[in-house]
């Protein structure tokens, strides 16, 4: 049966928003309950308000830090209906029954973003809220919660549809979503408390949305987070599971580039960048690098796109574009169809730390954020490498940093020209990266070679040497170095270590 709110204890860090609520609650002629700053805001707004401390008998005091936690609040929330005996404590005490509890928490996670003091940062750790919250909560059966701000649209939804009156369904929706608004808030104070040590994993993601399905049709799959926080969508059908993962790894390559720089994507792999002086031109140099894999790829620039460029694209068929902007005109060509995912950035602010789950448990580790320089590639060989060279051995080194080990690219004039990924052998991927480049037309003469780890035998060396590679860079490390470079000398190609290796799996 239908339970009637007849008292709401109100007690809010925000006061906006409160104005319908109030309104429908006192139609209903609700007695309102309220702690002090909340308590002036009601009165305000013409409405008679009770004082909690005149419930307590008991002030506000330490500068807030105690104003509802007192037995005579949480006798009146916790206090089962049906039981006789808690009836009996009800009596005895002079309990008041609260039906409705409203609460919005202290901005915790806001002061900490904001760069509080440690001070403001502590004082904002709301400690009455989260136990009013939590009690009414657990005694959803007789009580109504509404945990946050958040909730006023659903609860001014609910109030109204029965005159203030909720069945035992309807509040345990509540509860549960209270609950979801304690744990999160714990766990953004648990990772400040615990950010330098990361003793535990507490992740708490707010927002989520169910994809249409995950990897593959016959699986389930959802995001937990908000993607409004770093793209603005100008069109186009739901981002897939997939589509997220090729946008996470167009948007980490493309940040590797300061120049106008295009790139595409499959599979978590770039089929084609460049880097021009123009974006049209990088996006044709892109595109050249493997205009088979390109159908149906992710695209990503790293500049604004003009008509021009989007007159390009649009003769393809594309599944994502993500662009820090588009001029008028180019929307008019992108847009024509209709299911293309156009998507401008607009924060480029990255988590520090990635996730992946295995077995019984989840992998964490820090993004790999080391990019080498030209102070970076240590020459080994008798031949030294051109400025060209080094450039584009550059180029290849951050492509293959962002490609599925094993992993090989292939690079000239800031284009590339092939790569292999994801073999199981370092050979395979040359292999595969050399025929890709020689199907496509590309003369590998004078081109530049990135490995994402070590050579373990100079076949590879010797492999890229006679399809006319003249300079490699490679992390180094093998305890075989030296054979590969002997091969690199004998041959007369160049070669850089970097020091650093870039799987990713
Ligand atoms: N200490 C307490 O007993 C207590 N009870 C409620 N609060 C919080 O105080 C705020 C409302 O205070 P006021 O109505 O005075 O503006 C709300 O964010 C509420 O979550 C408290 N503050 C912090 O814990």
């Amino acid at each position: 049966m239908d339970k009637v709110i007849k008292r709401a204890l109100i007690s809010v860090f925000h006061k906006e928003g409160l104005q319908e609520i109030l309104k429908t609650l006192n139609d209903a002629s609700v007695e309102f309950v309220s702690t002090g700053g909340t308590m002036e805001y009601i009165k305000s707004q013409g409405y008679p308000c009770t004082s909690v401390e005149s419930i307590t008998s008991s002030p506000e005091m330490l500068d807030g830090r105690v104003k509802t936690l007192h037995p005579k609040v949480f006798g009146g929330i916790l206090a089962i209906r049906e039981n006789e005996k808690h009836q009996e404590d009800v009596r005895k005490q002079a309990l008041p029954l609260i039906d409705l509890v409203i609460v919005d928490l202290y901005p915790f996670e806001e002061t900490v973003a904001n760069g509080g003091t440690p001070e403001e940062i502590i004082e904002k750790i709301d400690i009455g809220g989260i136990s009013l919250i939590r009690a009414a909560a657990k005694n959803y059966k007789d009580v109504l919660i509404c945990a946050s701000r958040n909730q006023y649209s659903s609860l001014i939804g609910l109030l109204k549809a029965k005159n203030c009156a909720t069945s035992e369904a309807e509040r345990r929706t509540f509860a549960k979503e209270a609950f979801a608004v304690s744990s999160a808030y714990d766990t953004a104070i648990f990772n400040y408390f615990d950010e330098d040590s990361h003793s535990h994993l507490r992740i708490a993601a707010d927002e989520q949305k169910t994809l249409r399905y995950g990897e593959n049709p016959h699986q389930r799959g959802i995001f937990f987070g908000d993607l409004n926080q770093v793209f603005d969508k100008i069109q186009g059908k739901e981002l897939s599971y997939n589509n997220l993962q090729d946008i996470e790894a167009g948007v980490n390559l493309i940040d590797e580039f300061t120049a106008p720089t295009f790139a595409i994507l499959k599979h978590g792999n770039a089929c084609g960048i460049a880097s021009r002086g123009t974006i049209l031109e990088a996006y044709i140099k892109a595109l050249e690098g493997d205009p088979i894999s390109a159908f149906g790829g992710v695209m990503i620039s790293n500049r604004p796109i003009d008509e021009e460029t989007a007159k390009e694209i649009d003769k393809l068929f594309l599944e994502v574009i993500v662009a820090p902007d588009y001029d008028t005109e180019a929307l008019k060509h992108l847009t024509r169809k209709q299911n293309r995912i156009i998507l401008t950035r607009k924060n480029k602010d990255k988590q520090h730390w990635q996730y992946k789950s295995v077995l019984n448990g989840v992998l964490m580790q820090e993004y790999d954020n080391a990019t080498e320089t030209k102070a970076d590639m240590q020459c080994v060989t008798q031949s030294t490498p051109s400025e060209d060279e080094i450039d584009d051995m550059i180029f290849a080194n951050k492509v293959v940093k962002h490609s599925k080990s094993n992993a090989i690219t292939l690079v000239k004039d800031s284009q590339l020209i092939a790569s292999g990924v994801g073999q199981t052998s370092r050979v395979d991927s040359l292999k595969q990266a050399i025929e890709k480049a020689q199907g496509f037309g590309f003369d590998l003469k004078g081109a530049s070679m990135g490995s994402d780890a070590f050579f373990p035998f100079p076949d590879c060396v010797e492999l890229a040497a006679k399809a006319g590679i003249t300079a490699i860079v490679q992390p180094g490390g093998s305890i075989k170095d030296q054979l590969s470079i002997d091969k690199a000398n004998e041959l007369g190609v160049s070669m850089c270590l970097t020091g650093v290796r870039h799987f990713k799996h």
